[in-house]
């Protein structure tokens, strides 16, 4: 895993240096007040790093409101007055930084920690939650650590947190409260709608919306527990044995009580008993971040046994006994420099952010998705924001709100088209994704390459370029045309000899024997990419079926909802004289091995049979593929993987869950291999799965 990927930042004189404690002291009020810090969490550690680094050179220079060794950095007070300390976390950045840790934590207590706690570090804001006779009666933020704010009127806005325990004990709970990715979306339509400005990022929504006191409306938030202790008025029994428990003992106690904890994540709370297990914990966690719902900034490993805490004691900032194991930072601020306006293949009219080039986990990112026209207004952006953008993992980078604060009122207002940005027709704006009128013929050559494709048509030879010069050529204005293409047509385009006009007939030609479900994907209706495709294709068993079915049949294939299924239906209407001239040219128009519903079948309208044939060797199971092929299978793309799946009986997924029934996980298997790890889904070598299917397998 990599360490840091920023430097700490220079400081060469007495008055840069007075100049970063103030620009720190300045970032991390504002950051604890409610997000508005001007600094990303990046560039807040560099700084201080580098505050750090010059301290420690010239130990006589130390200013007294120097943020390092305090917790908040000193920027944060409160006046309800901690039991215990609610203290920060120091971290480390390597698995040697964390074998050294845990070397000093063993020397300090006389003895190798016994058991280790591996968490999810959850990024929001901690608070302390207590419990009177089981009713939440106040809730504190962490303040200073020895103080904190009285934000007791968010009671009953975070989910996670009840107001009534399951038994009528007298505790203190505390842990973090955060806005989940969805509650974060939801916050800022709500505020903006509400003309207020929107929140950068989920973490300073969560602080901003727990410090407001009078607001028109509520969002809601969520609480993870992460503590559990006795308070004044804790029955000495309990107090007792509360002192006494592990921490994994506690939240399994805070469980019972009816407090939300990681348990019910995909990343629960562990305990490890070496460091090589912790570390191979703090890998599964970290590959499974860019999928979790809620943001995390690291692992949190503490001791697990109340003995080894309490010989390892506290210091002034941060406990001995627990480390953060810090993970790269996945958000930077950046600016917003333009929206291109793109036309894909079926004519979706695709807003993408143009960024001044900003570097995440060492990727350099120029452009972020926005989804569609009515998330930009949602989001209230505007051109020259600075934004806060969002990258983890493989995901496409995102823009995740603009930094309101930063605002210098010289932002511009998004435009949005009027007409096609391509071929200057109207746009069909009935849904929330725009459309060119002219649909997939607005970007022909997007959408004839697409179906070209490997997983489509798989017409060797007909590649992007090529597609461009027989549309130039003006010798294919849609699919059909492809079929009707000569040899002479073909031999009088540039660069084509006679041997690459006889392949490239040969492919179309033997394009025309693909199985219908890729025939349809090959189409391009809207909503009917490669996996709904072949389930439309299984269901209906002919192209005859397809067009006869009205909306509330083709409801029958499961994943097609009361949404989708009239605009498939109106689009194949649409599509009717190309399939005709398809069908003429002989093109295949059924699915091998899928069998047409029967018609008492079609009565009794109950979802998702017909989805697969009954029988086969995965009947009943949903597969999820991951990792490199190997073996019998090593020339299957993982398109082919699941149409294999399929033919088998099964379902095919792209994503694990508890509804996955096996993984089949080859080389180089990451997140999804330890998902199904965690949920305990049966795991099968890419050999084991292609024993399992090997009547399917030519
Ligand atoms: N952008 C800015 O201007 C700015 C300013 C100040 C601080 N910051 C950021 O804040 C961070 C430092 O803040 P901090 O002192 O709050 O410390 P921290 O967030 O790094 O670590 C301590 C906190 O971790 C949280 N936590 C999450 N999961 C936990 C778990 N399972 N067990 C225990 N604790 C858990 C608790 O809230 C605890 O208080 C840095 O990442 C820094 O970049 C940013
Ligand atoms: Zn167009």
């Amino acid at each position: 895993m990599r360490g840091m990927t920023t430097p700490a930042a220079v400081i060469t004189d007495a008055a840069a240096y007075a100049q970063a404690v103030e620009d720190a002291v300045k970032a991390s009020a504002a950051y604890y007040a409610g997000g508005s810090s001007p600094l990303d969490d990046d560039s807040y550690d560099r700084l201080v790093r580098g505050i750090a680094a010059w301290e420690a050179e010239h130990p006589e220079q130390l200013l007294p409101e120097s943020p390092t060794g305090k917790v908040a950095g000193g920027a944060v007070e409160g006046d309800v007055p901690h039991t215990v300390a609610m203290l920060s976390l120091d971290n480390v950045f390597s698995p040697e930084e964390f074998t050294a840790w845990t070397a000093s934590l063993a020397r300090r207590i006389g003895h190798e920690t016994e058991r280790f706690s591996v968490e999810p570090k959850l990024d929001g804001l901690a608070v302390a939650a207590r419990y009177t006779d089981g009713r939440l009666r106040q809730l504190i933020t962490r303040g200073d650590g020895t103080a904190g704010e009285d934000v007791s009127h968010a009671i009953g806005t975070i989910e996670g947190l009840p107001g009534q325990l399951g038994e009528p004990v007298t505790v203190e709970v505390r842990g973090e409260v955060l806005m989940t990715t969805a509650q974060f979306e939801h916050a800022n339509e709500v505020r903006t709608a509400h003309g207020a400005q929107p929140f950068a990022n989920p973490r300073g929504a969560s602080a901003g919306t727990l410090r407001a006191k009078e607001r028109a409306y509520t969002v809601p938030m969520t609480f993870f527990g992460y503590g559990l202790l006795p308070m004044p008025g804790t029955e000495a029994e309990l107090a007792t044995r509360l002192g006494g428990l592990a921490h994994s003992e506690l939240m399994a106690q805070a469980a019972t009580y009816g407090i939300n904890t990681t348990a019910t994540t995909a990343v629960p709370g562990v305990t490890a008993d070496s460091v090589e297990q912790v570390l191979a914990r703090v890998q599964e966690i970290a590959a499974l971040r860019a999928e979790l719902p809620f943001g995390i900034d690291g692992i949190v490993i503490k001791a697990d046994l109340a003995a080894d805490q309490q010989a390892a004691g506290s210091g002034t900032r941060a406990p001995r006994w627990a480390i953060a194991y810090k993970l790269p930072a996945v958000e930077k601020i950046t600016r917003l420099l333009e929206v291109e306006w793109n036309v894909g293949r079926t004519g979706i009219i695709a807003p993408r952010a143009v960024l001044e080039p900003v570097e995440i986990d060492g990727a350099t990112i120029t452009y972020a998705t926005l989804h569609n026209p009515a998330d930009i207004t949602r989001r209230d952006l505007r051109l020259g924001d600075h934004v806060m953008v969002h990258r983890a993992g493989d995901v496409i980078p995102r823009i995740e709100a603009p930094v309101a604060h930063l605002r210098t009122g010289d932002e511009q207002p998004i435009a949005f088209p009027e007409t096609c940005p391509r071929c200057g027709a109207g746009i069909d704006t009935s849904e929330q994704r725009w459309r060119c009128e002219n649909g997939r013929n607005c970007h022909l050559v997007a959408a004839l390459s697409y179906a070209a494709g490997r997983d489509q048509l798989d017409i060797e030879g007909l590649g992007h370029t090529r597609v461009v010069q027989l549309v130039d050529a003006g010798l294919v204005a849609d699919l059909a045309d492809l079929f009707a293409l000569t040899r002479e047509q073909l031999l009088g385009l540039e660069r084509m000899g006679e041997t690459s006009t006889d392949n490239l007939l040969a492919a179309i030609a033997a394009a025309k024997g693909q199985p219908l479900s890729r025939v349809l994907c090959a189409l391009g209706v809207r909503g009917t990419g490669r996996s709904m495709s072949r389930r439309i294709a299984r269901y209906f068993a002919t192209m005859d079926n397809i067009r006869a079915a009205d909306a509330e049949t083709m409801q029958r294939v499961e994943g097609i909802g009361t949404e989708k299924a009239p605009s498939i239906v109106a689009e194949l209407a649409e599509l009717a004289p190309l399939i005709d001239r398809l069908v003429a040219a002989g093109v295949n128009m059924t699915e091998p091995g899928a069998t047409p519903p029967a018609p008492e079948d079609a009565e009794s309208g109950d979802g998702d049979e017909g989805a697969a044939p009954a029988g086969g060797p995965l009947a009943g199971m949903t597969v999820v593929v991951t990792g490199a092929m190997t073996g019998p299978l090593e020339k299957l793309s993982r398109n082919q993987m699941n149409e294999l799946i399929e033919r088998a009986g099964g379902r095919s997924s792209s994503s694990v869950s508890k509804k996955t029934t096996l993984v089949v996980a080859g080389e180089g298997a990451g997140s999804k291999r330890a998902k199904a790890e965690d949920l305990g889904v049966r795991l099968a070598t890419p050999d084991e799965f292609a024993a399992l299917v090997a009547d399917l397998l030519d």
